[in-house]
């Protein structure tokens, strides 16, 4: 019988028929995480390997049904959300993270999709940035999204000094910001952490920035030359959701996740004609793997032999 000690994770995301993202790809992730995994739906997206056909939001009323009855039941240890396209629906998911007081809240805010329709427009992208990204644990935007998320800080800050929208006085443009930069400047003006991913990143590399607590971390990653990444920030936003469910600090989780993904990026699986979906059994594998690793090292020396 599963213990009813078994870390509980709750995903808040759209759906991707094509099984690489979204909730599919999260609820994939927390399974391979030894996690159980629960999934409210935002919305629904016709989508493949090859991008993103279009997007439906479930109605405001039938979310929040969604959320209090999961949650009223079962109380998540921590909570990924994902696609959010309806402004509505970042105060729902805000009005909810306080009703019940949730926490290890991670926010993938996917804007857009790497090929495909837009995800989250520009009154979905203000609300997560007044009330979602001060609510959150932690906020994982990928390179192109952070760069959008600066560029509305800064038109918010011209438009409250009475300047036009795009002037930012004295500031970079976002795109000369370095990915430490914006995981900085984001971080400090929603009062959250933020982990910068580096997947689109120009150089050989695939290196994610932290800004926590008035410090920077780096995550140094290979890139791998992979034909398979759709779901990467899915899976990560998931699994460092689940390393917290686990009792994982921040740093130790981001750090697991990452060694995760990277696992589940070299798998290298051929699923459709375009872009497939990592191999989040890699994940699994790896989780099993370290496990025995733990157990091997928990037990007395003259019991290891055995
Ligand atoms: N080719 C790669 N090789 C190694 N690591 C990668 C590669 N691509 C992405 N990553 C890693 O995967 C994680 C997700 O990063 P990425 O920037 O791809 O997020 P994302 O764009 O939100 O993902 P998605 O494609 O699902 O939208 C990060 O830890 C990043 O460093
Ligand atoms: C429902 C949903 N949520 C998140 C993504 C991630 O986007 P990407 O296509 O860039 O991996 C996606 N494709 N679909």
């Amino acid at each position: 019988m599963v213990s009813s000690k078994i870390p509980k994770v709750l995903s808040i995301a759209g759906s991707d028929p094509s099984g690489g993202a979204g909730i599919q790809g999260d609820i994939k992730t927390i399974f391979a995480e030894s996690c159980y995994g629960m999934a409210a739906i935002t919305g629904m997206t016709a989508q493949n390997t090859l991008g993103v056909k279009a997007v439906i939001a479930v109605p405001d009323d039938f979310l929040r049904m969604q959320l209090d009855a999961v949650i009223c039941d079962i109380i998540p240890d921590a909570v990924k959300i994902g696609m959010i396209s309806e402004p509505s629906h970042v105060k729902i998911i805000v009005d909810m993270i306080d009703k019940y007081k949730l926490r290890n809240v991670i926010t993938d805010p996917v804007i857009a999709p790497t090929s495909g329709v837009r995800f989250a427009h520009d009154e979905v992208l203000v609300n997560m940035i007044d009330y979602l990204f001060p609510a959150s644990t932690l906020v994982t935007p990928n390179i192109p999204e952070a760069q959008t998320i600066v560029r509305a800080i800064l038109d918010k800050r011209s438009r409250a000094a009475g300047e036009p929208v795009s002037a930012h006085k004295g500031e970079l443009p976002a795109s000369e910001l370095t990915p430490s930069e914006m995981a900085e400047l984001i971080g400090c003006h929603c009062d959250c952490s933020v982990l910068v991913k580096g997947g689109h990143s120009a150089d050989g590399e695939a290196t994610d920035c932290m800004w926590h607590k008035g410090e920077l971390s780096i995550f140094r990653g290979r890139r791998i030359a992979a034909m398979s990444s759709h779901g990467t920030g899915c899976a990560l936003s998931s699994s460092i959701a689940s390393n917290l469910a686990k009792g994982e600090s921040l740093a130790a989780a981001v750090q697991i996740a990452k060694a995760h993904v990277t696992a589940a990026i070299a798998g290298n699986m051929s699923i459709g004609s375009g872009n497939g979906s990592i191999d989040h059994e890699a994940i699994l594998q790896q989780q099993r793997i370290q496990q025995d690793t733990i157990n091997i090292l928990e037990r007395k020396p003259e019991e290891r032999q055995k």
